[in-house]
C-alpha cells in the first residue's frame, strides 16, 4: 500500500519546481540551501518544539493578512489552512474529501475503515455508520452507559482525593472510562478497563502508535516500507499493532459468537431475548448478507475503538485542566450544577438535566476550541483551488489546521485566554464571521460522525465529575509542552490536585 505514496507523489516531484514558485509568497520559512530538503533542518526533533512553530507560522499568516502558509518536506509542500474565513468552499466540496497521503501511515493499523477509506468505499461505509450515532432514540440508550461508567470514575477519583494535595495524572484513569464506554456503546462488550490495572495496555498502546504515525508523518527518509519495517521503529509499531488488532478481533469474535446463538433463540418466540443491538451488529449483519468481510468488520472496529476514546478522554482531561486553572470558571460550573442536581449528588444524569447545563456547555465548547483533541486533519486536493487568493495546485497536501484556526485573533480576540463566555447567548461567537471559525469535529461531509455521541458523553462524564469534585492544575499551558500525534497530546504528565467538595 505505502508503494502508492510514491507512485502518487511523483507528480508532485517532477513539479516541485514550479511548485516553489507557485507557493513562494506562503513559504515563510527560507528553503534550506542543500537542495532536495526543503524546510527539513529547520524542524526540532521534539513533537512540542515543531507544533510550536507551526503555531507561530499560523499567527504570521493571519498577521499579514493571508490565511495560510506553506512548508517544504523535502520537495514536497504541505499548505496549511489556517482561516474559517473562505474554508467552505475547499471543505464542503464533495470532490475534496480525500484524505491526504499521510494517512497510508495510519493504514497498518486502522486499514482502510472510515477515517481513512476515499471515494466509492468512504460513501458507502458512511451511508452504512451514520444512522448508528445519529439516532436520537439509541444515543439516549447510551445514557445508562455514560452515567455507569462515570459512577465507577468518580469511585477511583474518590481515592485521589483522599490523598491530600497529591497531583495525579488523570488521563490513564479518564481513558479507560471513555475505552469501556465506546466498547460497550458501540461494540456490546466491556473490557472492564476502569476496573483492571491502571496502565491499560490498549490505551498505552494507542498513544505509541499515534507518536510513531507522527514521527513517521514529518520525516520523509521514513516513508519507504522496504526502510521503515527493518528499523526499531517500524519494528515496534508491528508489536504494538499486535496488541491493538489482538484486541479487535476479540471483540469481533465474542460479539460474532453470541450474535449467531441469539439469532437461533430469537426464532423461537416464548424464549426471545432482547438484546441491545449496538453498533457492532450492524456491521455483522451486513457480513450475514455476505456484503461486509470479517476483515472489513474488523477496520471499523479498530477505527470507531481509536477514534471513540482517544479524542474524547483527551478532550474530558483538557476540559479538567482547563477549568483547574481558573477557579472563577469552576464556582460557577459547581453553582450550576447544584442548581441542577441540588443536593443529591447519587442520581443519574438525564437528557433534561444536559439541557440545563447551559455554562458547562460553554465551558466544554471553549476547552475544545483552546486545546482541540484533533489539532488537524489534511486531504489531498483533487483539483486547483483558490483560498485568500491563493491557487492551490491539484495534488497538494491541505492540512486544515483546526489548532490555528481556533486561535485566530482576528476571530476570537485574547484568543490564548480560556474565557468560556465567548459562547454565551450574549456574545455569541460569530456565525457572523464564519462558521468555519470553530470547527472541533472538522465540517461538511467528512465531519465527524460520532460528534453528538461525544457531546452527550462529555456532558454526562463531566458533570458527574464537578457535582462531586474540585480540581487545581499545577502548570500552565506552556509547561504541558503540547503536540500534536493525530490526537493534541501533552510531552508531560498533566498534574492534577484532586479534592471532594
Ligand atoms: C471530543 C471528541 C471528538 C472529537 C474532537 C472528534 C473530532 C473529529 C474530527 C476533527 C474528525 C475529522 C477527522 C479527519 O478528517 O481526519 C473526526 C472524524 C471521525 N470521528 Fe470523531 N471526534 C470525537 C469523538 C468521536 C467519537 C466518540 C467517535 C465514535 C463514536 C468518533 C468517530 C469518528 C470517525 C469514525 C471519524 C471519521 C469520519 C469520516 O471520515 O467519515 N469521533 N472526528
Amino acid at each position: 500500500m505505502h508503494s502508492c505514496i510514491f507512485e502518487s507523489e511523483v507528480p508532485i516531484l517532477l513539479r516541485h519546481k514550479q511548485l516553489q514558485k507557485d507557493y513562494q509568497n506562503i513559504s515563510l520559512l527560507p528553503l534550506s540551501s542543500i537542495p532536495l530538503i526543503g524546510n527539513i533542518p529547520q524542524f526540532d526533533k521534539q513533537h512540542h518544539v515543531f507544533f510550536q512553530l507551526l503555531c507561530r507560522l499560523a499567527k504570521q499568516s493571519q498577521d499579514e493578512g493571508k490565511g495560510l502558509f506553506c512548508i517544504w518536506l523535502g520537495i514536497t509542500p504541505r499548505i496549511f489552512l489556517c482561516s474559517g474565513q473562505g474554508l467552505e468552499s475547499f471543505i464542503n466540496n464533495s470532490k475534496q474529501l480525500v484524505k491526504s497521503l499521510h494517512y497510508t501511515f495510519l493504514e497498518p493499523w486502522l486499514h482502510t475503515g472510515l477515517l481513512t477509506s476515499n471515494n466509492d468505499k468512504w460513501r458507502s461505509r458512511r451511508r452504512l455508520i451514520t444512522p448508528s450515532f445519529h439516532d436520537t432514540q439509541l444515543l439516549y440508550n447510551f445514557m445508562n452507559i455514560f452515567n455507569e461508567q462515570s459512577y465507577i470514575l468518580v469511585r477511583r477519583f474518590d481515592e485521589y482525593a483522599k490523598q491530600e494535595n497529591r497531583t495525579h495524572d488523570l488521563y490513564p484513569y479518564i481513558s479507560a472510562c471513555t475505552l469501556d464506554i465506546i466498547a460497550e456503546a458501540a461494540m456490546g462488550t466491556n473490557p472492564n478497563a476502569q476496573l483492571n490495572d491502571d496502565k491499560n495496555e490498549f490505551v498505552q498502546a494507542t498513544a505509541r502508535i499515534t507518536s510513531i504515525v507522527a514521527t513517521r508523518s514529518r520525516c520523509p527518509w521514513l516513508w519507504p516500507t522496504c526502510i521503515f519495517d527493518r528499523i526499531p521503529i517500524g519494528k515496534e509499531q508491528k508489536r504494538v499493532l499486535e496488541i491493538l488488532h489482538g484486541f479487535s478481533r476479540k471483540v469481533i469474535q465474542e460479539r460474532l459468537a453470541t450474535f449467531n446463538s441469539e439469532d437461533v433463540v430469537n426464532k423461537n418466540e416464548e424464549k426471545k431475548q432482547i438484546r441491545r443491538l449496538v453498533f457492532l451488529d450492524s456491521l455483522i449483519a451486513q457480513m450475514h448478507a455476505e456484503k461486509l468481510s470479517f476483515d472489513d468488520i474488523q477496520e471499523e472496529v479498530d477505527t470507531f475503538m481509536f477514534e471513540g476514546h482517544d479524542t474524547t478522554a483527551a478532550a474530558i482531561n483538557y476540559c479538567c485542566y482547563l477549568v483547574g486553572c481558573h477557579q472563577d470558571v469552576q464556582e460557577k460550573i459547581h453553582a450550576e450544577m447544584d442548581t441542577i442536581f441540588a443536593d443529591d449528588k447519587e442520581r443519574a444524569c438525564t437528557m433534561e438535566d444536559i439541557q440545563q447545563m447551559t455554562y458547562l456547555d460553554c465551558v466544554i465548547k471553549e476547552s475544545l476550541r483552546l486545546l482541540p483533541s484533533v489539532a488537524h486533519v489534511s486531504r489531498q486536493a483533487q483539483e486547483d483551488f483558490v483560498y485568500h487568493g491563493q491557487t492551490i495546485r491539484k495534488g497538494t497536501n491541505v492540512v486544515i489546521f483546526i489548532y490555528g484556526i481556533h486561535h485566530d485573533e482576528n476571530v476570537f480576540p485574547n484568543s490564548e485566554k480560556f474565557d468560556p463566555e465567548r459562547f454565551s447567548d450574549q456574545n455569541l461567537i460569530s456565525t457572523e464571521i464564519s462558521p468555519f471559525a470553530y470547527i472541533p469535529f472538522s465540517a461538511g461531509s467528512r465531519n465527524c460522525v460520532g460528534q453528538r455521541f461525544a457531546g452527550l458523553e462529555e456532558r454526562v462524564v463531566l458533570s458527574t465529575l464537578f457535582r462531586r469534585f474540585t480540581f487545581h492544575s499545577t502548570q500552565t499551558i506552556d509547561e504541558l509542552h503540547i503536540a500534536t500525534e493525530g490526537i493534541l497530546r501533552p510531552g508531560v504528565l498533566v498534574q492534577m490536585i484532586v479534592k471532594r467538595r
